[in-house]
């Protein structure tokens, strides 16, 4: 995995070696934490479905699967900001297999509480152990001329500086691609709140679930553990523990949905339609499952917690837009996507739901047949930063322009598969504008027959959600994924 300055061999401490073989060492923690930011690096493992195999294969458990898992993930979070250092401490240029070592010693001399002389130490047995003498020697001068710092000493050193290159300065301090910063900065209207967005990406989300309504209850969740959650009435946090071993989640009767990715669903069906009929859903992205599960769900059984008097008397509904109302249930959920194992899934985790594997720009249904369509678009996901250590640095600005062309057909035929009067949800997990409001603007500036609802209207539950008629979720306001949703509803006939 490239960051900077990835320029080739050195930092063996001199001459050519052979190869070892990786020899088992007590410190079990740090051994497949190494192992899993190498396998990221070197063949584009994804750390977190690698991570969970070697600790179970290991029997790594309690406080060394926590630490492993620290280890892990903020060494892969953090990558940008170590590589500057490990560069400017480094006389020359480390091997690959070297610099994963170094970047892990950084991690837990800057960010992480352990004492310098333990991770220096630790470090330098693991990459004796594992690489060589010579590396070993190399690793330990490295590391003890970045733990003569701290984290906060360090950026003024090796970031550019805040006056002439604010978004660089972000970028190095925050570990994250300097596009990103820029492409949050944009939908943000601002620099204010980047250090603090850029910070949440930084921390590991809360594990929240979805009690799926006439399925299971948040009371249920609650007598398991889990807490009660801020906004939607059907999400719970879990502090602690595999989600997995929780009876209704392995029922599929509740799962693990962001609380942000619940409240855009419920809003598609808090929207009242014009003219008849609200018996037809459609979820046109719909693997893995997340929404369709909630979706599927309140088709069923209807929006059994509905919005309290006091939400719904917070509902700022403009004129145009009708009052958010509970789905008295009764409907029927079409869920569909383009990949056959993603439609697998869905069907896994629904009950109701008609599943098909379909691409959604060529359908197999006639149009206007839906009342109300969910379209989650394919999309960077730079909204679930949080999820992946290492997706920001696999991203690439370059695919923007043609998921936008992607994202723009799938819209067109979303609307093309509402019925007048029906509506259809934008989402993406991304805030990036050229996949936000871009391609809604776009979309219903070349129809003549959609209306923008103001999507805040359906979610009282939430504020701060920006100036409309979208909402925008923020990882630093809502302690959500930066999840987008527009409203758009099609007119009916005259
Ligand atoms: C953002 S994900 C959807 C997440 C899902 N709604 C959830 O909540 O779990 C986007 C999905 O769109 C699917 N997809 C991509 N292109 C598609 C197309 N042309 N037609 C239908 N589905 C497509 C992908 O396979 C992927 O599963």
């Amino acid at each position: 995995m490239r960051t900077r300055g990835d320029q080739g061999a050195g930092g063996r401490g001199g001459g050519s070696r052979t190869r070892r073989p990786p020899r088992p060492t007590r410190d079990h923690a740090r051994n497949a934490a190494y192992d899993v930011v190498r396998a990221v690096d070197e063949r584009d493992a994804y750390a977190n479905l690698l991570l969970p195999r070697l600790l179970r294969e290991r029997g790594i458990r309690g406080r060394d699967a926590a630490l492993a898992t620290e280890l892990a993930y903020g060494t892969l979070r953090g990558l940008g900001t170590y590589d500057a250092v490990i560069e400017m401490c480094s006389d020359r240029v480390p091997d690959p297999d070297v610099r994963d070592a170094l970047r892990l010693g950084a991690h837990q001399l800057l960010r992480m509480r352990v004492p310098p002389h333990a991770a220096v130490g630790t470090t330098v047995d693991l990459v004796r152990l594992r690489i060589g003498a010579g590396a070993a020697k190399f690793v330990n001068a490295v590391l003890r001329k970045i733990g003569s710092r701290t984290l906060e000493e360090w950026v003024p050193i090796v970031a550019p500086d805040p006056a002439d290159d604010p978004v660089g300065h972000l970028a190095i301090a925050y570990g994250h691609p300097r596009w990103i910063v820029s492409a949050f900065r944009d939908a943000l209207g601002g620099p204010d709140e980047l250090p603090d967005l850029l910070d949440a990406d930084n921390a590991r989300p809360l594990v929240t679930l979805v009690a799926r309504p006439g399925r299971s209850s948040v009371e249920e969740l609650e007598a398991v553990g889990a807490l009660t959650a801020r906004y939607s009435p059907y999400a719970a946090y879990l502090r602690e523990g595999d989600p997995g071993q929780i009876e209704a989640v392995a029922e599929t009767r509740a799962a693990v949905q962001d609380e942000a990715s619940q409240l855009v669903a419920l809003a598609l069906t808090r929207v009242p339609l014009e003219g008849d009929g609200d018996e037809l859903w459609l979820d046109m992205c719909a693997g893995p499952g997340g929404k369709a599960g909630l979706l599927d769900a309140i088709a069923t059984h209807g929006d059994l917690a509905g919005l309290s008097k006091e939400a719904r008397e917070r509902a700022h509904a403009p004129a145009a837009d009708a009052a958010p109302a509970a789905f008295p249930g009764g409907a029927r959920l079409v869920a569909a996507d383009v990949q056959q194992h993603r439609a697998r899934l869905v069907w896994q985790t629904t009950r109701d739901a008609a599943v098909l594997t379909v691409d959604g720009i060529e359908p197999a249904w006639r149009p206007g047949v839906f009342d109300r369509v969910m379209l989650d678009a394919p999309c960077t996901g730079l909204g679930a930063l949080r999820r992946r250590p290492e997706a920001r640095w696999r991203r690439d600005p370059h695919g923007i322009a043609e998921l936008g062309k992607l994202q723009r057909r799938l819209l067109g035929t979303a609307l093309d598969a509402v019925r007048p009067g029906g509506v259809v949800a934008y989402v993406t997990c991304s805030p990036h504008l050229a996949e936000t409001r871009v391609v809604v603007g776009d979309v219903v500036a070349r129809r003549g027959d959609v209306e923008q609802l103001d999507a805040r209207a359906y979610l009282p539950e939430a504020g701060d959600l920006g100036d409309g008629p979208h909402a925008q979720f923020w990882p630093h306001r809502h302690g959500t994924d930066a999840m987008f949703l527009a409203l758009l509803r099609k007119r009916p006939q005259a």
